[in-house]
């Protein structure tokens, strides 16, 4: 066990790409947590998909042994939090399991959206807060302009900023010294019962549930029978350890350290981030307070290609869903589809990268439909329900109102690209809250509906603004206005999966973009295909898919059967990807593209 005084726990907080895991790989080389040989780049982000996308999206630990300049030794602990909007809840709950921070800033880039958001979390959690500039290797270094920055947009001191690069290796001991120096020790009492912040837990394949936690009194030792106090439920502790980061397993943890138990817990959802963890027998009854929940906020339908694979997406969706709680779903039929789940997520990215992991660890092919925010629908008779498929709306005739979920959306601008900015905002729905500036940048605060914000609004963002725009987003409540449910019809028949809600007065132009969207993503067919929108029983768009037979073979005359072959093999495995509705081929794309907008 480590004195408290020599202990440091502390996350980093950073913008997407500002060099977070750079940082902490460095950090852990320096101190030689992990021989140089084992040392792969960006050693924090686990997943092969975070690794292919360039992102963090578990929280991930790793304990620092340091021999200081004082010439004391250190135990450093460091949480290492997601980067992306979608997993902003799980930033604000690794916050709370330590003292202080690290804020990187990219010193030829500056504060960005993120950086706000992520920082403010940091000074709620009561953060000690050090602000790094990194890349000063870069020729765009400019370290006096960003530092001033951080003094007038965060309101921190930034005169004594380190400056470091992640890439050569410059600053790295200065970090580590300022961690211990500038950085609060821990409080704690190790004769208090035993309180323990559950801060995360994933399933893992061999040792089953793992639940990583932050002992503020008290001692966890191996053999300790716990109890999670939000259900009284009780284990018997078969491991503790730490990581480094690699799990390493050791007797006891003490007030102030940071580490993981392993307790026969057969399922992710047995424990609840925020929980406290005390002893059976003489425990604390002071519970910490608590975490919320993380709440999914986007909705879609999961089905497989082929019918025949249902019960592998079963087993895949409730394998991923046991290590990761915020990921909900529930089987559904629909008309066109067959049978397949309705899944919740954080937000579009979360959903991507499930719908990735479904497709390439457990190879189905899948067809996702329209993603949903939830929707309020009040009854004439005072019920209120939640609407999470617009395909399940209730009769016009019932419905007394309807209430969306709005963003305080925060975006960080360059004053060239604030016009295009405002545009799209003011598209979408939005109403602007604010609007200062920082230098040569402006910083817009909208209140933008959540449902114009899920598809796209990210990717249209920086495309408007050449990717100089940074975005962050919190919700903030329902609010009333006229919804209206949009249907697609294809060949006269309503395709369910294509149904969403939209606003009233927006409702023509949706559809009329929708519908032609359609018409270049469903092939031509031997006959022509009627593609409507409507809403109730009136069609407010409509265009004709025209007739023609696609034959892929006629360019090749003569006798290249092989040729002929191999594109009509091309043609059939491009089959497989087209789902039928009615007579008609829908590919599995236009599910989610039809719903893309242009401005
Ligand atoms: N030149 C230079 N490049 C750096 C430095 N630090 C990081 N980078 C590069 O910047 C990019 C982003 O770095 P990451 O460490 O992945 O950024 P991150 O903030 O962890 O990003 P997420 O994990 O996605 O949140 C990578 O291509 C790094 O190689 C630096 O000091 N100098």
């Amino acid at each position: 066990m480590t004195e408290l005084s020599k202990i440091r726990n502390f996350s980093i907080v950073a913008h997407i790409d500002h060099g977070k895991s750079t940082l902490a790989d460095r950090l852990i080389q320096e101190t030689n947590t992990v021989a140089d040989r084992d040392m792969k780049e960006q050693l924090l982000d686990s997943m092969d998909i975070e690794r292919e996308r360039g992102i963090t999206i578990k929280a991930n630990t790793v304990r620092i042994d340091y021999t200081a300049d004082d010439g004391q030794d250190y135990v450093l602990n460091l949480i290492d939090t997601p980067g992306h909007v979608d997993f902003a809840y799980e930033v604000s709950r690794s916050m709370r399991a330590v003292e202080g921070s690290l804020l990187v800033v990219d010193s030829t880039q500056g504060v960005e959206a993120q950086t706000l958001a992520n920082v403010y979390q940091a000074i709620d959690a009561d953060h000690e807060i050090v602000p790094v500039l990194n890349k000063i290797d870069l020729p765009a270094t400019d370290c006096d302009r960003v530092a001033e920055q951080i003094e007038d947009v965060i309101g921190i001191d930034a005169s004594g900023a380190i400056r470091v690069s992640a890439k050569t290796g410059v600053g790295i001991r200065e970090t580590l010294e300022a961690v211990v120096n500038e950085l609060p020790a821990p409080e704690g009492n190790r004769d208090a019962p035993l309180k323990a912040m559950l801060v995360d837990s994933w399933y893992d394949a061999y040792l089953g549930v793992i639940v990583l936690v932050r002992i503020v009194d008290g001692v966890l030792k191996k053999g300790d029978k716990i109890k999670m106090m939000s259900n009284g439920s009780t284990h018997p502790v078969d491991r503790i350890g730490v990581f480094r980061p690699e799990m390493a397993a050791i007797d006891e943890l003490g007030p102030g350290e940071i580490g993981f138990l392993t307790a026969s817990i057969k399922q992710v959802r047995d424990t609840r981030v925020g929980d406290t963890i005390t002893h059976e027998k003489h425990g604390t009854t002071e519970a910490l307070p608590g975490f919320k929940p993380s709440q999914p906020v986007v909705f879609c339908g999961l089905f497989p290609v082929d019918n025949a694979e249902f019960e592998d997406l079963r087993d895949a969706i409730s394998k991923l869903a046991l290590n990761d709680a915020s990921f909900s779903y529930e089987m559904e039929t629909s008309a066109a589809l067959g049978f397949g789940f309705r899944c919740g997520f954080l937000g579009l990215l979360h959903l991507e990268v499930i719908r990735d992991r479904i497709e390439r660890e457990y190879n189905i092919e899948l067809i996702t439909t329209a993603p949903s925010v939830i929707y309020h629908v009040h009854m004439r008779d005072g019920e209120m329900i939640q609407l999470h498929n617009p395909a399940d709306m209730p009769d016009l005739t019932l419905v007394d109102h309807l209430e969306e979920p709005r963003i305080k959306a925060t975006i960080l601008v360059p004053d060239d690209y604030l016009g295009d900015v405002l545009k799209l905002c003011q598209d979408r729905r939005g109403i602007q809250m604010d609007l200062t500036y920082a230098g040569s940048r402006a910083m817009v605060v909208y209140d933008l509906p959540l449902n114009e914000v899920v598809f796209d609004f990210y990717d249209r963002l920086k495309s408007v603004t050449k990717g100089y725009a940074s975005f962050d987003y919190q919700m903030t409540g329902y609010r009333e206005d006229r919804l209206v449910k949009m249907s697609i019809l294809v060949n006269d028949e309503p395709v369910d999966a294509l149904s969403t809600m939209v606003h009233h007065d927006r409702a023509e132009q949706r559809g009329r973009a929708m519908v032609e969207k359609l018409k270049d993503l469903i092939p031509r067919h031997m006959f022509k295909i009627p593609i409507q929108a409507a809403i109730g029983g009136r069609i407010i768009a409509r265009e004709t898919l025209a007739a023609m037979r696609k034959d892929v073979t006629a360019k090749c005359y003569g006798g290249d059967a092989t040729r002929k072959r191999k594109l009509l093999d091309k043609q059939k495995a491009g089959k497989k990807k087209m789902r039928q509705f009615g007579k008609v081929d829908i590919p599995q794309e236009a599910f989610i593209n039809a719903l893309k907008m242009d401005n």
